[in-house]
C-alpha cells in the first residue's frame, strides 16, 4: 500500500518541468565511433568520456578516482558499437508494448530500462543509442508526457532496451501498476538507467524513484541528459552533487554518473559500451 501510494505520489508530482524548445537534429554525425576517433584528443575526451573532459573546471583537490569506475579502452567501445549496428542476421527494431505487466513481451535476454521524468529525454537517448540503425522507429517529442506505455526494442538476440513513461508531469495514469510491477518482476533486468535533467538535477520526484529502487533492491545507474544545453559551472555543480549522492547515499546506485548528449552523442559511446558490459555481452579484459 505505501508503495502504492508512493508510485501515485511519484506519477502526480509537479515537478516544475522546463518545457524545452530544441528539436531533434537527425544527423548521426559524430554517431559513429570511427568518425569520434578522428576528433583532437581533448575533443574526443570530452565527447568519448565527458565526466573526464569535465575535470579541468573542477577544483584541484576534487577527488575523481569514481569517474573511472567504468573504463573501457577504445577497443572495448569499439567492440561494443557492433552491437548497436545492424547487420545480417543482426536486427535492431522495436518489438512491442505494453501498458501493464502481464501485457509485457516474454524475453529472456538480458534487458535494460530507462525512467526519469517526463520530458527529461529517454526516448531522445534511445534514439541516439540506435544512431546506427535509424530505421528503428523511436518517438520523441518536445511535449511532455508523450511516451504512454513501455516500448520494447530488441537489439537481435542480444539484449532488450526498454522505453519507459515518465512520472512526474502528465505522466499517465496507471504509470504506477505498468512501471512499479515492470521492475518489481521483470526478472532478466539487468540495469535500470535513471535520467537526470542536467539544467535542473535531481528533483523532488526523482528522490522518490531512487527510494523506490533502493527498497527493491534492483541495480541503477544515474545518467545527467541534455548536457549541451547546461552552462559549464551548472553541469559541473549538478554531477558533484550527483555523484556524491550515488557514493554516500545509495546502496544499489552504480558509483559512476554517464552524462550524455542525445544531439552532439557525447557519451553515447561509453554508455553503448557500459550497456553491452551489464548485459554480459562485452567481458573485459580490466573489469
Ligand atoms: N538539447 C537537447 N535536447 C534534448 C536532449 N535530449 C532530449 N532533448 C529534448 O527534450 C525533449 C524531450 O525529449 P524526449 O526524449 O521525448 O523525453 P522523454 O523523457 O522520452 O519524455 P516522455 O516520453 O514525455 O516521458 C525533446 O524536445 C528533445 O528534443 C539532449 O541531449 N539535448
Ligand atoms: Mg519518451
Amino acid at each position: 500500500m505505501l508503495q502504492l501510494q508512493r508510485m501515485r505520489r511519484l506519477a502526480g508530482a509537479n515537478c516544475l518541468l522546463q518545457r524545452h524548445s530544441a528539436t531533434w537534429r537527425s544527423s548521426t554525425k559524430n554517431a559513429s565511433f570511427s568518425e569520434v576517433l578522428q576528433l583532437e584528443d581533448k575533443k574526443l575526451t570530452g565527447v568519448v568520456f565527458p565526466l573526464q573532459g569535465l575535470e579541468k573546471y573542477l577544483a584541484p583537490n576534487v577527488n575523481t578516482t569514481s569517474f573511472r569506475t567504468f573504463n573501457p579502452g577504445l577497443d572495448d567501445i569499439h567492440r561494443a558499437e557492433a552491437l548497436f549496428k545492424p547487420s545480417g542476421k543482426h536486427v535492431i527494431d522495436y518489438f512491442s508494448s505494453a501498458v501493464r505487466m502481464d501485457h509485457a513481451p516474454q524475453l529472456s535476454q538480458p534487458e535494460v530500462c530507462f525512467v526519469g521524468r517526463s520530458n527529461v529525454g529517454k526516448s531522445s537517448l534511445i534514439k541516439a543509442l540506435f544512431s546506427l540503425a535509424p530505421n528503428v522507429d523511436v518517438r520523441v517529442s518536445k511535449t511532455p508526457g508523450h511516451t504512454k506505455k513501455m516500448n520494447f526494442f530488441k537489439v537481435g538476440k542480444y539484449f532488450t532496451l526498454v522505453d519507459m513513461p515518465g512520472y512526474g508531469y502528465r505522466a499517465p495514469q496507471d504509470f504506477a501498476d505498468m512501471v512499479e510491477a515492470y521492475l518489481q518482476e521483470r526478472q532478466n533486468l539487468k540495469r535500470t538507467f535513471l535520467l537526470v535533467d542536467s539544467l535542473v538535477g535531481f528533483q523532488k520526484a526523482d528522490h522518490i524513484a531512487i527510494e523506490m529502487l533502493e527498497e527493491f533492491g534492483i541495480p541503477y545507474v544515474f545518467v545527467l541528459t541534455k548536457m549541451d544545453k547546461a552552462p559549464k559551472g551548472l553541469l559541473v555543480k549538478n554531477v558533484l552533487e550527483i555523484q556524491d549522492f550515488a557514493e554516500k547515499h545509495t546502496q544499489g546506485c552504480f558509483p559512476q554518473l554517464f552524462p550524455v548528449s542525445s544531439i552532439e552523442y557525447s557519451g553515447i559511446h561509453l554508455l553503448r559500451c557500459f550497456i553491452a558490459h551489464v548485459t554480459g555481452n562485452l567481458p573485459m579484459m580490466n573489469s
